[in-house]
């Protein structure tokens, strides 16, 4: 006898109605029905590829099944799934169960993150291998909680002990919440979500013991500097700025964030359960531990305010045409405080803000902008600043922790967005968040032709050779989306490359040589109506983009300006945030192309 699971609903199930009980039977055609293990163990398998009919509603019962019993964690294969328990579970992640977790046989103990590490690291140092652990997931599936986990493990296996000072391990734990006050913010989703991408490299010596580790970020969320929606926050540390000690916030006059324009597009200004007052203090601590100096954290904390400030200066229409002013009394205070904060002069950083100088071959004309651009100008200012200062964090935190040069081997773990399908896109509504999106897809594209690789043609490959019976899995090789976006000449990213580099590209060309280039590519489609948008058939589904942000986010574009008046800062931390190069600073916009610099950054990391 054959039984049933239906997709999205159960065939048959009892409900009350008006206080009667009645049984519900659903008919429905048999395409849609899926074959259900009638035998199936009252807990669930701790492996789905036990599964008799693995399915997606037979996976999902399993999941559900044992995360009824908190059991969090599932293989498939060599694959772990983690179900977020949204609760802590403390046991689960002891010193007792580490100890279990050492040295067992994969597939021995009940399904783990440390059994994962644990095989990471004996392989690494049995074969002497290096090896990356890749944690994938949507928003608030739990991959920062995973890899905090799993360096834990992983510093327990090859750490040194607490009478050798600070370790490395230390450095690289107690470098999370700094990182975190920078990167992360509340979304719908999640309070703590990491707006960036992160890939943690861990080096081993030849005795197996952690000898350095770097910190490798990427695409950090820059619009939200400038752009948030309720019930968002931006990034926790301008919040933290403004919970600050009284004198703190006298210095860099900050108050509630309800005066700032940055952070008061959304009514979400505290977060359950977090104190930022005292989240303010925690972070200078392990400033210090991190080897963050006092007159550096003097400085971050002014890099801070000043973009809030900023972010105040509002513009109005100027006597020219095509010009603008700053607005009133309020913006002038604003303005001179973010001129203050930054230590540049006031006269230079309102011409940043409103003018442009154009170069001709005969001269340099000075051209001013409305009041609208004026505040693109204003928020691309804020967004520069704020991204270098990411990166000098990152940068900082790489020097305190130390790389060993001589290293034998590493374990690197790579936490990363899951696809994004923009139906619940997290940056949907921003053009930016297109590009953003596109280069996230293309990495879960590499993701997907790894896991085929080595998956699927390596067990298939093995059966054969075993010459056992086995029915071929049917899996899509996406080789040839992997083409269409980067091969080279002719990918997707080569020819935005090329757009970026010809001074009379727009996206509206740039969009047209696409349509043109890939006029016959399955895997390419131009929506009917569009005239800049274009559709990939991704391996898990159609995406649109809109090539709109495309070339400015290509070419990682500063304003020069804006370098200008940054490299010629009084305080030498904001003018090393901008250092002198001379190929760059005569008036022309800099271009190194973000689309090459992350497909290099995947080659490292896939
Ligand atoms: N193993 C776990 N045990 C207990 N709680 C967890 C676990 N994993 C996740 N959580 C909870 O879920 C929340 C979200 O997890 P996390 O921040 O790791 O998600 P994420 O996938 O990194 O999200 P994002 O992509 O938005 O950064 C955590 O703040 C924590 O409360």
């Amino acid at each position: 006898m054959n039984h049933f699971i239906i997709s999205l609903t159960p065939m048959m199930f009892d409900c009350v109605f008006n206080g009667t009980k009645i049984r519900l039977q659903i008919v429905t055609n048999i395409s849609k029905v899926f074959p259900k293990d009638c035998e199936a163990q009252h807990g669930g398998v701790d492996d789905m590829t036990k599964l008799p009919y693995l399915h997606e509603p037979g996976v999902l019962h399993n999941l559900a099944t044992r995360y009824e019993l908190n059991e969090i964690y599932t293989y498939t294969g060599n694959i772990l799934i983690a179900v977020n328990p949204f609760q802590r579970i403390p046991h689960l992640y002891d010193a007792h169960m580490m100890e279990q977790y050492k040295g067992a046989a994969f597939g021995e103990l009940s399904p783990h993150v440390f059994a994962v590490a644990d095989v990471a690291y004996r392989a690494m140092f049995n074969e002497g291998k290096s090896n990356s652990i890749l944690i994938s997931g949507e928003s608030g599936a739990g991959k920062t909680e995973t890899t905090k986990m799993l360096m834990q493990y992983l510093a327990y296996l090859g750490g040194r002990s607490g009478l050798e000072g600070h370790t490395v391990e230390q450095q690289v734990l107690e470098s999370n919440p700094v990182l975190e006050a920078f990167g992360n913010a509340k979304t719908g989703r999640n309070n703590n979500s990491s707006r960036f991408g992160k890939f943690v490299e861990i080096q081993f010596d030849n005795k197996g013991r952690i000898s350095g580790a770097a910190i490798r970020t990427y695409l950090l969320e820059r619009t939200r500097v400038c752009q948030i929606s309720d019930p968002e926050r931006n990034y926790h540390c301008f919040y933290l700025l403004c919970a600050a000690p009284a004198e703190v916030k006298e210095k860099y006059k900050v108050g509630h964030p309800s005066s700032f324009h940055y952070l008061n597009q959304s009514n979400c200004y505290e977060l359950d359960s977090v104190n930022d007052a005292d989240e303010y203090v925690a972070i200078r601590r392990a400033m210090d531990s991190i080897g963050i100096s006092e007159e550096e954290q003097e400085a971050i904390f002014r890099v801070v305010a000043a973009v809030l400030h900023l972010g105040n200066v509002e513009f109005s229409k100027g006597e020219e045409i095509d010009s603008s002013v700053i607005k009133d009394e309020n913006s002038r205070f604003h303005l001179n405080m973010t001129a203050d904060l930054l230590k540049c002069d006031t006269m230079s950083l309102e011409d940043a803000l409103i003018k442009r100088a154009i170069v001709t071959p005969e001269e340099v004309i000075t051209r001013t902008l409305d009041s609208i651009a004026a505040v693109g100008s204003r928020d691309a200012l804020a967004k520069t600043i704020y991204s270098r200062l990411f990166d000098w964090l990152v940068e900082k935190i790489n020097i305190s922790i130390g790389q060993d040069p001589n290293s034998k081997s590493i374990i690197g773990v790579l936490d990363i967005y899951g696809f994004e399908s923009f139906k619940v896109n997290r940056l949907a509504n921003t053009s930016s968040g297109m590009y953003d999106s596109f280069c996230i897809n293309f990495t879960n594209e590499k993701l997907q032709q790894h896991f085929n690789q080595h998956v699927f043609k390596m067990e298939q490959e093995e059966y054969t050779q075993e010459e056992i019976n086995w029915s071929y899995i049917e899996f899509v090789d996406n080789q040839d989306v992997l083409d269409l976006i980067e091969k080279k000449p002719g990918g997707i990213i080569a020819l935005l490359d090329e757009a970026c580099m010809f001074p009379k590209s727009t996206h509206d060309t740039f969009a047209q040589n696409l349509y043109q280039t890939f006029k016959n590519n399955k895997r390419f489609i131009k929506p009917k109506l569009s005239q800049t948008s274009f559709t990939i058939s991704h391996y898990a589904g159609e995406v649109i983009y809109q090539a709109d942000m495309f070339l400015e986010k290509n070419k990682d574009y500063v304003v020069a300006e804006h370098k200008d008046l940054l490299t010629l800062s009084k305080c030498s931390f904001v003018a090393g945030l901008f250092p002198y190069s001379p190929e760059v600073s005569s008036k022309s916009s800099k271009f190194s192309s973000t689309g090459s610099r992350f497909k290099k950054f995947l080659w490292l990391v896939v």
